[in-house]
């Protein structure tokens, strides 16, 4: 699968960009802000139906109009598959494939299997436990979309539960017909949600810990470890004993909501005790151990954005990914960076056609 070409109209600084793209290896490079993220992030929308940086849709709205346009063809599977995405100030964004809307952008998850490795996944490391979460779902979501239906409905049904709480504590009252409605569905939706995760751990943690392995030449022993409730109850038990705790917060304060992966070096928790260098071999590993997973699961190689790669990894590094391109491990990639001698020294070296864009 790889983008043919892209044409950009009003996406953050870009007025209007047209790209005819390689089949292999695209570098966007020119100086700090010309807005060479912003065409790495608009291919990101045309997969995931938001922008990666900034998941505020007006925002994303170039300052001097109201309006954006992103478009896309892609070849996959030998076939040519148009993908739109557009925005107007004050109306629901809409995602098209080959001219027609879909009614759920959910559903048009997965169709376009991208991966992204940005300066900006530091957050991983540094954030709570929402960020590391949503990574989790987001990697499960692209391979199963019946976990990415649960998962949509689990959190509807958490922040209903809520309200109703509020209700509850508003008007000094209590309905436990009603909230037994919400505790049952909850449960029984936060269990599968819980066993599929465990399920997905156990088969990425190992692709992740070869991946570190190969990028540190075997320097460390790193590790995922899965944080959950429900590991020592049923989320229906944990509903019911959190009961009195949840009525005085007005939330719901138990749930597969609140599981977290620790990311660990050593037994230790890499946010304190892992180096600069240690942080971000461990955001690239897990980032292509997710390239890994999906292309297992899909039988596609995903696009792979490398944002400011030179950030994370020394030049021998990124020929090295470069050069993966060759072997069929990666499918097409785009980079982006502000020493143009640079990317072209590496790309050359990989004796793969590529392109330049010089913005
Ligand atoms: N909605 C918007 N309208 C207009 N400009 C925007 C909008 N959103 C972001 N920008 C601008 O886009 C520019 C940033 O572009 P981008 O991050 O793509 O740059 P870059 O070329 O990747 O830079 P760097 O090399 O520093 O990473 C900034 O100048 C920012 O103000």
């Amino acid at each position: 699968m790889h983008l043919k070409n892209l044409s950009l109209l009003n996406y953050k600084n870009l007025k209007t960009a047209e790209f005819d793209f390689d089949e292999k290896i695209n570098c966007l490079v020119g100086n700090n802000g010309v807005g060479k993220t912003n065409v790495l992030d608009s291919i990101y929308l045309l997969s995931f139906g938001k922008s990666y940086f900034n998941p505020i849709t007006s925002q994303n709205i170039n300052h001097d109009s109201d309006f954006f346009v992103v478009e896309g063809e892609f070849k996959k599977n030998d076939k040519a598959e148009k993908i739109l995405a557009s925005a107007k100030k004050g109306q629901k964004k809409i995602i098209k494939r080959n001219n027609k809307a879909y009614e759920k952008v959910s559903d048009h998850i997965g169709f376009i299997p991208t991966v992204i490795i940005s300066p900006a996944d530091r957050d991983l490391i540094i954030e709570g436990s929402e960020t590391r979460r949503k990574f989790m779902d987001g990697v499960i979501s692209q391979s199963d979309q019946s976990y990415l239906n649960k998962l949509l409905q689990y959190t509807k049904l958490v922040s209903q539960r809520n309200s109703l709480l509020k209700y509850f504590a508003a008007n000094n009252t209590f309905e436990r017909d009603t909230l037994e409605v919400y505790n049952l569905q909850m449960s029984s939706l936060g269990q599968d949600l819980f066993e599929k995760r465990k399920e997905f751990l156990k088969e990425f943690i190992p692709i992740f810990n070869k991946r570190y392995a190969d990028i540190t030449n075997n320097k460390e022993i790193v590790d995922i470890n899965y944080k959950s409730q429900l590991f020592d109850n049923s989320l229906a038990n944990l509903l019911e004993e959190n009961l009195q705790k949840d009525m005085a917060l007005q939330y719901t304060s138990v749930g597969t909501h609140k599981d977290d992966l620790s990311f660990e070096i050593e037994g230790h928790p890499i946010k304190k005790f892992g180096s600069q260098g240690q942080q971000k071999s461990f955001l690239i590993a897990l980032k292509l151990a997710q390239f890994d997973f999906i292309k297992k699961i899909s039988k596609v190689n995903p696009i792979l954005l490398l944002d400011d790669i030179f950030d994370k990894l020394d030049e021998n590094r990124v020929a090295h990914i470069v050069a993966l391109v060759a072997t069929d491990e990666l499918g097409q990639i785009f980079l982006s960076d502000t020493h143009a001698e640079r990317t072209e020294k590496v790309v050359k070296s990989s004796n793969q056609s590529y392109k330049i864009f010089k913005l």
